[in-house]
């Protein structure tokens, strides 16, 4: 997949699928999945480092789980997520931490939160030939501002938002917690790819926290999240079985062991 790909889906009516993922494992189990593309979320600072938030992930820590993933792609596109305060500050600042993406951490592109307010950052970085995603609705690294990962019902602002991102030059926009009109509305108007994460099923594509639709992570709960598996009961089984065999001397048996 190529950021060209995903302008054609839209054209073309073929839904787009995107999960998150943090990891080398993870990254080869997904990528062989058929999945357009993997985004190493700055949500890694929830599932991975078990924080409230995004918002004390560095820069540092984000190339390290997007080289990981990175080296696991083989089809997919990778989208390095930029975190809280690496592109906010200035234009030069979001060039430098997208250029970084790509060049210490082989991701294929960059995303970043904000609409309106984001457009000069967006089009300096595209300027650069590194292609941008953008992220509208509710921004989890504006959880403050929000008072919480609350559901974003101001239509004309996120409107507004989306517009100004595509014509900053993003190849695609994440459309996140917005009501299921105003995602279909939105994705009429923009001819660049919308990735809904409730956002509604009228979007050009979908994106989910791997670990939430793989039912391992049950710390946030929100509404939009299917899952798709209970590897959280699978994982905790298999290792009550491991902690049993051990207890009883029944694990390593001869077969495990060498002679
Ligand atoms: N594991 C995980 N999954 C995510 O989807 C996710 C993260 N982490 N970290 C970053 C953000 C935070 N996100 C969240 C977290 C919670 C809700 C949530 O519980 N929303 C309520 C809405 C409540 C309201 O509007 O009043 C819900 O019921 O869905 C939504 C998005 C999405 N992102
Ligand atoms: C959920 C997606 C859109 C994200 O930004 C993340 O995982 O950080
Ligand atoms: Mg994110």
């Amino acid at each position: 997949m190529t950021v060209p790909d995903f302008l054609t889906a839209k054209k073309a009516g073929r839904k787009l699928s995107v999960l998150t993922a943090y990891d080398y494992t993870t990254g080869l189990l997904l990528d062989s999945s058929g999945v357009d593309a993997l985004l190493v979320g700055d949500s890694l600072g929830m599932v991975m480092q078990g924080n409230d938030n995004p918002l004390a992930v560095t820069l540092e820590e984000s190339l390290y789980h997007t080289r990981c993933v990175s080296r696991a792609a083989r089809r997919a596109l990778v989208i390095g997520d930029l975190p809280f305060l690496t592109y906010q500050t200035s234009a030069e600042q979001a060039i430098i931490s997208a250029g970084r993406m790509l060049k210490e951490a082989g991701a294929q592109a960059v995303k970043l939160e904000g609409g309106i307010r984001c457009a000069e950052a967006i089009r300096r970085i595209v300027e650069c030939d590194i292609p941008v995603m953008g992220h509208v609705g509710m921004t989890p690294q504006s959880v403050h501002a929000f008072g919480g990962f609350k559901v974003q019902r101001n239509e004309a602002k996120i409107l507004e938002d989306a517009l100004a991102v595509e014509q900053a030059g993003a190849f695609a926009v994440v459309l996140e917690c917005i009501p299921s009109p105003l995602g279909e509305e939105i994705t009429k108007k923009l001819t660049i790819p919308t990735i809904g994460i409730g956002a509604g099923p009228n979007c050009d594509g979908q994106v989910l926290v791997v670990q939430d639709m793989l039912g391992m992570f049950d710390e946030v709960r929100p509404k939009f999240v299917k899952r798709y598996a209970d590897l959280g009961s699978a994982i905790r089984q298999a290792a009550e079985k491991f902690r049993e065999e051990v207890r009883d001397g029944v694990f390593p048996s001869p077969e495990y062991s060498f002679k």
